[in-house]
């Protein structure tokens, strides 16, 4: 059953249209990985898909557990079971890491405990009481969004770059906290959640393998096939070349 279906999106930020004519069918149980070059419109998929309303959508619809969630405010998609680990979360001032994830456990319908067990899984239990974001080294973001979503507990996980600006003792415990979250180490058939990532080193699919790679390049999906080929196809003929190679081999490649 595909869990999300983006179906002929267009969506269009400051006035200039940043996506066309995006598909994209992700199934319960699998992981999908997002590359492509530097304002491509990566994160604004994310975006559009999480109902950030800059990200206005012209065209195309998305439907989410057979749901059209197209005009949905983002709290009400996240209520369904969406969540999403942003590239740059807001630093909010007065707002303790506490207070969001006392918030987020009660949507997820977690355990008060489960807070100090995923804060300490995290490495983040020092890190409770203070200003959330603000000050926050790069790796301590990505490990305090990874923490509010584990305590979420969401369906369907997007994650904007989890290893940039991450070093490599903390990759592992990124890399951890993302498995458990997509339920990567149950069978396939078990799982019950799904996943879209976006990396431009795959860093983090040494930790988490992922079932399907997708380039978007100028806001168009251009490939599809297995993430691991994609990443090493990239580094050998760049984006374009790789972007070229896929449409002679898979002329219809972008209606998936
Ligand atoms: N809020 C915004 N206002 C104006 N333009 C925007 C906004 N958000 C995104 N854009 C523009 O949309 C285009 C796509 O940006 P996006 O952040 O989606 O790219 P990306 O593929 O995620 O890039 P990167 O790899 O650098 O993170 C860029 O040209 C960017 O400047």
């Amino acid at each position: 059953m595909d869990i999300l279906r983006v179906i002929n999106l267009g969506v269009e930020v400051g006035g200039k249209k940043v996506l066309q004519n995006v598909n994209l069918y992700i199934q319960k149980g699998q992981t999908y990985v997002l590359f492509g070059p530097n304002g491509s419109g990566k994160s604004s998929l994310l975006s559009a898909i999480i109902g950030n309303p800059n990200y206005r959508i012209y065209d195309g619809r998305i439907i989410f557990k057979g749901r059209d969630v197209t005009n949905l405010p983002t709290d009400e998609r996240v209520r369904l079971g969406m969540g999403i680990a942003f590239q740059n979360p807001p630093k909010v001032s007065g707002v303790k890491l506490i207070d969001v994830l006392k918030h987020c456990a009660r949507i997820g319908g977690q355990s008060e405990e489960k807070i100090y067990e995923y804060a300490e899984m995290m490495k983040m239990d020092e890190m409770l009481n203070r200003n959330i974001n603000l000050g926050f080294s790069g790796g301590e973001v990505k490990r305090s969004e990874l923490l509010q979503l584990l305590l979420l507990n969401p369906d369907f996980i997007m994650l904007d770059e989890p290893d940039s600006g991450v070093d490599l003792e903390n990759i592992s415990i990124v890399g951890d906290a993302i498995k458990v979250l997509l339920e990567r180490d149950k069978p396939a058939e078990e799982r019950e959640k799904a996943g879209l990532l976006i990396t431009h080193t795959g860093h983090i699919l040494k930790y988490v393998d992922a079932d399907y790679g997708v380039i978007l390049y100028k806001g168009r999906i251009s490939c599809i096939g297995n993430p691991y080929d994609i990443l090493e196809d990239i580094s050998k003929y760049g984006y374009e070349g790789c972007v070229r190679r896929c449409l002679r081999e898979f002329p219809n490649s972008n209606q998936k």
